[in-house]
């Protein structure tokens, strides 16, 4: 079938299909590279990683830690702190992959050197390395001067369109998982799109505009940064997007006989796109290499809608300046202790709950394993010992996975028994659904162990894979081929025995065999039954007919045994492909519980409590702090603030805060500080505050800064208007609306009237539950007009030098901006200083401006009747 690419196959991009890791080659000694291989010398077995971003800074320490704790610590040389650690004691050859996969989600780069003694001499000659190096496993793809492109993943994707409706159906080739959606607006799509950032994206020929939409480097109103790491297709033929066809494919791949067991029975368009993502991987993707796991159906309803923007602006994933997982919420947030876990956690950080009793299954675990220590802390050691099952499994299916893996696979699965035992002193929900391990699974667990050496070499096909005493052929086999073996093992002292050659040497290579070798000073003393097979410089090589004929079983026998082992080997890997569903299901279980045991540590070292959920508009927060801002500062140093929104009819709370301040007292750290707390709730974490209680969400809306959008010629006030129109035309009353100086893109008047009026309708129209950080006090006239519209300030201390930031928000509205005093503080020369105060005392003279609306709305909220103007400003 063909495929046009939406834009040339880039060589040089890696090839995501095949390798979840890639081979590098540095064409050049960097001096990144030779100080890895002046660490390298001194401590050999240095496993250096490094963090996405900051390359240079932390390999070296690394090292250094490594060897000394048999610790692997990330920190940061330009704060001083550690940003990861994983212990190493006791960990086995294989445990590595687990190791560098867990690293690699959690946002690491990780390098694993096997070949330093090429890259050290050729250093010391001061040659270039041709071929150097590695393994190398990242978030991103690396170049060879040091730096990280972002992330690739192994998401392929499909898409079906009709009119504003679609279907979307994705997979993640390196676990299996297939999933199906479909829902009814284009925002919808481009959010779940942004989500998953699907490597590949294949698309009907009859939806050129999406084609055009995900295009490297083209932007549209939804897309605001499209998907630059996207490959979009489309799909010639329609066939395999036809309802008839696509149902076929998934009734014969999945093996059911009906697709509502598979939860898409009544819909055709995530149905349509499933089949045509199955046409597309089974041509694509050879596949024997991917095992998808049976498909299942979400529903994008069931989730808080989290845009783009706000994805951002809270910085969940990444940072908004730096675009690193350093300083975002999962950062702060994530102690899980597999990569499933982690995997899990970005999921649920990004599609948090609406169903409040699915957040309080989540609540209630979290809850025991807080009041809980013991049961928590025995769980997460047994996690830390439990390597990605989700993706070695994914291998035993396809084919792929290595006897290392199997071992790893088997460690695991031996593990999970006592994580169920462990599980069942608890009583909640998630760890109720660890404490089914199907017995299938220890007996496969055993069957590995029986059947693999405990730590097995890498190559397959180079043999030592299975322990003897499991099958007598291979015994005989070994034992014949040992026979031989010890015959070449004494060769070298029988001739020189027979020949009276002292330094006859028996030796072996690949393009020659075996081979007797003798100083051309001794070759008179050679007996005649010997054979010339090589003549060297200063050697001549020889052969018998009894060595030709030993050479010649040995290397058949060693062929043969290997084969059998590596049948036997495939055997056992197939019987592992075989169990793939029911281990998925557990691995499912482990990862969920694994997110929730992390919660529970955070929950507990940071304080956090247990949020009430309600069905009401009510979002009330007592001394709530800012994860990742507290997490940052010395204890004791954040300042709690509270929160109180989502007036109900006899509850005096407002629907609007109008929030003022000076610059850098906290407005926009306290504006986050709500979002993502309420976020929290809804993913089912405890929150940072003393106690919350908090009405579901159905979307959170952000509006956070100014930035010019260059590509796309957008000015700051055009970025800021679409996006503040974007939510006045999709915010409902069950919205969490935030926002953070509008209207500062342009004149004074103009952006004052446009904040005002933006206010006034998220207030009396839209009544959705905001808060309004300005620069604009006048706005605080709002509160007097309308009901729902509260005032609060954040609070500095006025000293006669300076001003003391205190971050405390409280009712009120501030009168002052301290903007020139920010000013002086950041440097500006005091006669700059000087001449700004007497032009504001010139201007505060001559422009009194009245702000109020004398008529148009009316202290209820009601709006007057039409044709009254509205009068704001009086000069
Ligand atoms: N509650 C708090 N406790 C302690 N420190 C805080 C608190 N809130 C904010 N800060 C600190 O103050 C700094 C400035 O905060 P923030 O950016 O929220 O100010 P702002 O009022 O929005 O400023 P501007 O109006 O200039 O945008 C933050 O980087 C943070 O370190």
């Amino acid at each position: 079938m063909p495929y046009t690419a939406s834009t040339p196959t880039d060589p040089n991009q890696p090839n995501i299909r095949n390798a979840d890791y890639r081979l590098l080659e540095f064409t050049k000694l960097t001096p990144m590279m030779q100080r890895y291989v002046e660490v390298k010398e001194q401590y050999p077995h240095a496993l250096l990683l490094f963090r996405v971003g900051d390359f240079f800074e932390c390999f070296f320490q690394d090292a250094v830690t490594i060897s000394q704790e048999l610790e692997l610590v990330c920190t940061s040389k330009e704060s001083g702190k550690e940003i990861g650690r994983v212990p190493m004691t006791g960990v086995p050859h294989h445990a590595l992959d687990r190791y560098t996969s867990m690293l690699v989600e959690k946002g690491y780069a990780v390098v694993v050197c096997d070949q330093v003694e090429d890259a050290s001499i050729a250093a010391r000659e001061g040659r270039q390395v041709k071929r150097e190096i590695t393994r190398i496993l990242t978030p991103g793809t690396l170049t060879d001067d040091g730096m990280l492109k972002p992330r690739q993943n192994n998401f392929l994707a499909a898409v079906v369109i009709a009119g504003e409706h679609w279907g979307l159906a994705y997979t993640d080739i390196s676990t299996g998982e297939f999933v199906t959606t479909q829902a009814d607006s284009l925002e919808q799509l481009t959010l779940e799109l942004l989500r998953l950032q699907p490597s590949e994206v294949l698309v009907p020929t009859n939806a050129p505009d999406l084609v055009t939409m995900l295009r490297p480097g083209e932007k549209s109103e939804h897309l605001p940064d499209c998907l630059p790491n996207s490959f979009c297709y489309s799909l010639r033929s329609q066939i395999p997007f036809s309802l008839s066809e696509a149902k076929q494919r998934i009734l014969q791949k999945f093996k059911v006989r009906s697709l509502e067991g598979l939860g898409c029975g009544h819909l055709s368009l995530a149905v349509r796109a499933a089949g045509g993502l199955l046409q597309y991987i089974e041509e694509t993707q050879k596949e024997k290499a991917v095992s998808l796991q049976r498909l299942h159906t979400y529903t994008l309803t069931d989730f808080l809608i989290l845009d783009y923007q706000t994805r951002r602006n809270l910085e969940i994933t990444q940072t908004v300046r730096d675009g690193v997982f350093h300083g975002s919420l999962l950062w702060a947030i994530d102690k899980t202790s597999t990569a499933m876990g982690g995997r899990a956690l970005r999921r649920w950080v990004l599609q948090p709950l609406l169903n409040i009793k699915g957040i309080c299954a989540r609540h209630d675990t979290i809850q025991e394993l807080v009041e809980n220590n013991g049961l928590r802390q025995d769980l997460q050691q047994l996690l830390r010992q439990i390597y990605d099952i989700e993706r070695l499994t994914g291998r035993a299916g396809s084919g792929t996975a290595s006897a290392r893996d199997l071992v790893a696979l088997a460690d695991s699965l031996s593990k999970l028994p006592a994580l169920a035992s462990i599980a069942a002193q608890g009583i909640s929900p998630y760890l109720k659904a660890l404490q089914n391990v199907p017995p299938i699974l220890e007996e496969l667990a055993n069957t590995i162990h029986a059947h693999l050496v405990d730590e097995p070499p890498i190559h397959l096909k180079e043999g030592g894979l299975i322990r003897s005493g499991i099958n007598p052929m291979l015994d005989e086999m070994r034992h014949t081929a040992s026979a031989d073996q010890e015959w070449i093992a004494n060769l070298e002292a029988t001739e020189r025995k027979r020949t009276g050659i002292s330094n006859l040497k028996v030796g072996y290579n690949k393009a020659f065999g075996y081979y007797i070798s003798i100083t051309k000073s001794k070759v008179d003393q050679v007996p005649k039954d010997y054979t010339r097979k090589q003549t060297l410089t200063n050697e001549e090589r020889y052969s018998t007919e009894e060595l030709k004929e030993r050479e010649v079983r040995i290397l058949t026998a060693r062929e043969d045994l290997n084969q059998l082992e590596y049948d036997i080997f495939a055997k056992v890997r197939s019987e592992v492909g075989e169990q793939a569903e029911i281990i998925r299901n557990v691995s499912r279980a482990v990862a969920a519980a694994d997110v929730l045991c992390g919660l529970a540590e955070v929950a507990v070292y940071q304080n956090y409590c247990r949020p009430t959920m309600t069905e009401s508009r009510e979002i009330k927060i007592i001394e709530g702090c800012h994860p990742v801002v507290e997490k940052s500062l010395p204890p004791g140093f954040f300042v709690p603030n509270s929160a109180f929104l989502g007036r109900e009819k006899s509850l005096n709370r407002p629907d609007l805060i109008i929030l003022t301040g000076p610059n850098a007292s906290g407005k926009s750290c306290y504006l986050r500080q709500v979002g993502l707390i309420q976020l929290m709730a809804q993913m089912g974490s405890f929150v940072p505050a003393k106690a919350a209680s908090l009405g579901i969400c159905d979307r959170i809306f952000t509006r956070v800064g100014a930035v010019d959008d260059l590509a796309t010629g957008q000015s700051t006030f055009m970025v800021e208007m679409n996006e503040t129109a974007n939510i006045l035309n999709h915010a409902t009353p069950q919205s969490l609306v935030l926002l953070d100086e509008i209207g500062r893109g342009t004149a004074t008047f103009d952006g004052l009237s446009i904040a005002w009026s933006v206010a006034e309708y998220l207030a009396t129209e839209i009544r959705a539950r905001t808060i309004f950080a300005t620069h604009y006090h006048e706005l605080n006239e709002l509160a007097s007009i309308l009901d729902n519209v509260a005032n609060y300030q954040v609070t500095v201390k006025e000293l006669p030098d300076q001003i003391v930031f205190l971050h405390q928000v409280q009712p009120g509205g501030a009168d002052k901006s301290y903007g020139i005093e920010a000013g002086r503080l950041a440097g500006l020369p005091p006669s700059v200083i000087d001449r700004a105060r007497q032009v504001m005392k010139q201007i505060e003279k001559h422009s009194k401006i009245a702000i109020g609306l004398r008529k148009g709305v009316k202290k209820d909220g009601k709006k007057e009747s039409e044709g009254e103007q509205l009068d704001i400003f009086e000069g």
